[in-house]
């Protein structure tokens, strides 16, 4: 009998509370490699939340969260998981290039991949040397999917990645998880729109029971 294989993330009765006031939870759910899952819930049921503590960017309250078998720590899982949310983490001072330079800096870079030629695959031939803050919303969603494709990340929090985007924009997302998935990545993705993915059904993880 083969063992089942180890999830790179999983939630076991994960909780986050406000003064107390259970925000989200408990949530169960396992995500393995190549596999995606739709973050499902009203407004204000707490998507954003539950991918910043996925983030590590907010500790958890209650239940046990872990990275390929371990307590998720910040600091193992760092570079593994990439968050792309409201915030797009973009210096609007700097150019798209060198927002990506810094990324590869701090995280590396995927083999065959540079920072010139993630901005060309998402379509901002031309815009490489502007200041991030003179680019339109949909351009500045972009550059912060570009730094997807460029750094050796594992798994993808996307909060609402279609937001500011035109129909080649969410065209554009749906094949860079497709590819992303497809390649052993995982993903976690809020949206409020249809997402159209074919690679596959995704598993749904519902913020309310
Ligand atoms: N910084 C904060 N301080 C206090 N409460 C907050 C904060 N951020 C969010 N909340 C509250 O936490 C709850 C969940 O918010 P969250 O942004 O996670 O929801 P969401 O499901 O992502 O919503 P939406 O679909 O509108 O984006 C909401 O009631 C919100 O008011």
């Amino acid at each position: 009998m083969t063992a089942a294989p180890l999830p790179l993330l999983e939630a076991r009765a994960l909780s986050f509370l406000r003064q107390d006031e259970p925000v989200f939870g408990p949530l169960h759910f396992q995500l393995h490699a190549g596999e995606l899952a739709l973050v499902e819930g009203d407004n204000g049921s707490g998507k954003t939340t539950l991918m910043r503590v996925l983030a590590g960017l907010l500790h958890i309250d209650e239940g046990e969260l872990h990275w390929r078998g371990t307590p998720l720590v910040r600091d193992t899982s760092q570079g593994e998981i990439v968050f792309l949310g409201h915030q797009l983490g973009l210096k609007g001072d700097l150019s798209p290039l060198e927002n990506l330079r810094i990324a590869a800096g701090l995280h590396g870079c995927r083999n065959g991949m540079d920072a010139a030629k993630a901005l060309r695959e998402v379509g901002l031939s031309g815009y490489e040397d502007e200041p991030v803050r003179q680019l339109s919303a949909g351009q500045k969603k972009r550059a912060a999917l570009a730094r997807l494709l460029l750094v050796p990340a594992t798994l993808w929090l996307l909060d609402e990645p279609y937001a500011n985007l035109d129909r080649h924009g969410i065209a554009l997302v749906n094949r860079l998880l497709e590819t992303h998935i497809g390649g052993g990545g995982a993903a976690l993705v809020t949206s409020h729109g249809a997402v159209s993915f074919h690679g596959g059904e995704p598993q749904r993880i519902r913020m309310h029971a």
